[in-house]
Formats: C-alpha cells, structure tokens, sequence
C-alpha cells in the first residue's frame, strides 16, 4: 500500500476579525501520497494558503485533523516541521546576506553540521543553477532567482514532503516556465513529494499529477488534470451558421446553445462527433460555414464546477 504523506479530515480555519466571522477553510479532507506532486489550485481567497499553513503547523486549526509526515500537526508539531520544507510567498524577501551564507545558516537552523550543510548547500546551488550568484546578496537577485533561492532554503535539510506557496506568482512568463523546470527536475531526482498552491491553471495542468481546485473554503474536485477535463467539461465545438434561425434550429438538434448565428456545444467527444453533426445538420438543411474544436482546460472544469471562469478572476486580482 502507498504510504500517505498528507492525511487531513474536516480541517477547518474560522477568522474572527473586527467582529467578523470569516469561514477560509470549512472541513477539507485530502490525502497525498508519497512521491505525489500535487496542485492546489484556487481563486485569491479560496482558502489555499490558510489550508498550508495549518498543514504546516504555522496556524492552528479552528477544527479537524491532520497527520503530515508522519506526524500529528496537533501533537507533535515540531515533528511535522522537522520532515517538511516550506517555501512561502516572497519568504526570501530583502535579504542581506550572500545566497550561500543564507543557506549555510538555513542549515545550522535545522542543527545540520557544518560539513554536511555546506556539501547540501552546494549540491543545491548547482541543482538549481544557482552557481553564477551564489556569492551575491539575496535582495540583489531577479524575481526568478529568488525564487530559487527560496526552494533551495526550503530543501536544505532533505525534508520529504515540500510545500510550496505561490511559487512563481509575481514571474514573468520565462522565469516561470523555468522554475517549472527546475521543480520537476528535483522531483525527479530526489522523489520529494510536492504540494503547491497556484491560482495559474496551466501551472497546474502541466506540473501537477493530481489537482484539488479550492473554492470558498471547500475542495470542490480533486483528480488528475485530463480526468478532471474529460469528466466535468468534454471538448468545446463552434459551429456557424448563415443566420440566427438557422443556429437556433441547430442548436436544438445538437444540445448546444446559439448565440446569433454561432452554437456552441460541448461533448465528451467533441471531435469525433464534429463530422456527424455536420453532416446530420447538412440533411436536416442546416448548412455549417465553418467549425472549431477545442479540447477542454482547466478553467472550463472550474466555469462547469462554479459558474464562473478562474482565469478572469485571476486577471482581475
Ligand atoms: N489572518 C486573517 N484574518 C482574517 N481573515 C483572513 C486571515 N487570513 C486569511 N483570511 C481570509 O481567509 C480567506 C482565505 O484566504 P487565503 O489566503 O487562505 O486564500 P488563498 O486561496 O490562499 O488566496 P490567494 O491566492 O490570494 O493567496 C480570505 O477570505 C482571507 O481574506
């Protein structure tokens, strides 16, 4: 049986703030196994962050359990911290001090000796390409680079299970295909089971092995990406028509809706049923002008789960 590295049930964070009850996380269940790369992806607000940091013993939970590591994030707090890494956002903010001296302390905070950190510290330094600043002060470094640096300090003492916080939001398109990267490459290499908060759906689409999307406080799926599209949301079609009659009357045949002379539909299938409906519409006197398929993403899971599309909201925030 596959270990478990994250088990939680019914955990659950009540805010209380000027007077005001704010529900962040209302009874999450989740698991992850070990070795899993795991996304969880949500709107600003949805609960992410709050879920993490309970997970990582920096926030106590109003209710529910959880067992990280191996240990319980109630009763044995030190012990989940001592297993896991955990990279925040903007954790490496303005630091003065030199990338290697950052991690050298990083490691004799985690009561690594001196020998051992400085040879984990290097071999995290050429892992992450960090090589050509490694002698320059933190706050000097690109978005990316600190970035970097962030995941470097929070792998230093060989943890097991990495949380990561937003790790490349505030990047550049380039940075954070790159970071990318890099977190597959250490994955691959080291076997370190991975949780990551994002709001980027193709951040989670391309990294992640399974997605939990967050809405309000609650997990509202959890599956691998391509299950999570074929299930909830099927192929996007377009089909256009020579008048608004037309479409309407195609609309009805295909299960699709019109807006003026376009229908759209969508079908688990969609490009396989495509040439059918063309040419079932064609005998019916319906003639298609032109047709596009798309398969489905995940802010089309997320529009069929809520009714409201993540990517605008993100662009928004
Ligand atoms: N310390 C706090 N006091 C009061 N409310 C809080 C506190 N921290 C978070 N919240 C609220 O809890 C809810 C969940 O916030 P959280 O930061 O967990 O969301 P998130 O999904 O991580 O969002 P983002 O993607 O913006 O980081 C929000 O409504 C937020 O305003």
């Amino acid at each position: 049986m596959t270990n478990q590295m994250i088990t939680a049930r019914g955990l659950t964070k009540t805010f209380r703030a000027k007077g005001q009850e704010v529900a962040a996380v209302q009874g999450v269940d989740l698991s992850v196994a070990e070795g899993e790369l795991v996304a969880f992806l949500g709107p600003n607000g949805a609960g992410k962050s709050t879920t993490v940091r309970m997970l990582t013993t920096l926030l106590p939970p109003t209710a529910g359990d959880a067992v990280v590591a191996g240990s319980d994030i109630r009763r044995d707090p030190a012990g989940v911290r001592r297993r896991i890494g955990y990279v925040g956002q903007g954790t490496s903010g303005g630091h003065t001090q030199r990338v290697r001296d950052e991690l050298h302390a990083q490691g004799a905070f985690y009561g690594m000796g001196r020998r051992e950190t400085r040879a984990r510290a290097a071999e995290l330094i050429d892992s992450l390409e960090l090589g050509q600043v490694a002698n320059r002060q933190v706050q000097s470094l690109s978005g990316g680079q600190k970035r970097r640096v962030d995941i470097a300090l929070g792998l230093i003492h060989r943890p097991e299970l990495l949380f990561l916080d937003e790790p490349s939001t505030g990047l550049d398109p380039h940075s954070r295909a790159n970071l990318w990267e890099h977190i597959v490459d250490l994955r691959r290499e080291t076997g370190t089971t991975i949780f990551l908060t994002t709001h980027y759906l193709d951040e989670a689409d391309q990294l992640a092995e399974r997605v939990m999307v967050m809405d309000e406080g609650r997990v509202i799926a959890d599956d691998t990406a391509p299950a999570l599209k074929q299930q909830l949301a099927g192929d996007r079609v377009t089909l256009a028509f020579g008048s608004a009659t037309d479409a309407a009357a195609a609309a009805a045949r295909v299960g699709g809706e019109s807006h003026g002379a376009i229908v759209t539909v969508t079908a688990p299938d969609g490009d396989r049923a495509l040439p059918r409906w063309i040419r079932e519409l064609a005998d019916a006197g319906l003639d298609v002008h032109a047709a596009t398929h798309r398969p489905p993403t995940l802010d089309d899971v997320f529009l069929t789960l809520t009714g409201r599309s993540l990517r605008e909201e993100g662009a928004a925030a």
